[in-house]
């Protein structure tokens, strides 16, 4: 029905998402692709051992290139993930160097971020 509360404005919680455009990605960067990568046994969290990180050692890590951002407290290396997310690099950037608890449960709470992004932590964080 035209006018009817179909066509009312998406909740609120969605204003955290800037842009809900298809994201179309690379051929090879499906998420089976990704599964293949993470059981590969490549490492894939760039540093050699995983070990207590403070807030100040995450802001450095926030370019493209080298991307750290805390979920839940565990700090991860995004970088090989950017180019696999279902959600596109530009979203997943928006917490590059930051805590990005609140935006990843904003977006998709239901996502197992460890069986996901397990090999990819690179430690815990600390207060500074
Ligand atoms: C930090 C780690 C993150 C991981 C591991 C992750 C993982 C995923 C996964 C697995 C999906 C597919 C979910 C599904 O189809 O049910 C997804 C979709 C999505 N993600 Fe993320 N995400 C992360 C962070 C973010 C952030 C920070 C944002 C930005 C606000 C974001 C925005 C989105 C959006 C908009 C989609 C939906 C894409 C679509 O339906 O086409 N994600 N993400």
């Amino acid at each position: 029905m035209l006018g009817g509360p179909q066509r009312l404005a998406a909740p609120s919680t969605t204003r955290l998402v800037k842009s809900r455009a298809k994201v179309i990605l690379e051929p090879g960067h499906s998420p089976l692709d990704w599964a293949r990568l993470t059981t590969s046994g490549k490492n894939l969290r760039g540093v050699d051992s995983m070990g207590p990180i403070t807030m100040e050692e995450v802001k450095k890590h926030k370019s493209d290139d080298d991307c750290w951002t805390v979920i839940y407290g565990k700090v991860y290396n995004l970088t090989p993930y950017l180019k696999f997310h279902p959600g596109g690099k530009k979203e997943l950037m928006r917490v590059a160097g930051r805590d990005g608890t609140k935006l990843f449960t904003y977006t998709h709470s239901w996502v197992n971020i460890d069986s996901l992004m397990g090999e990819c932590i690179v430690g815990y964080l600390v207060p500074s």
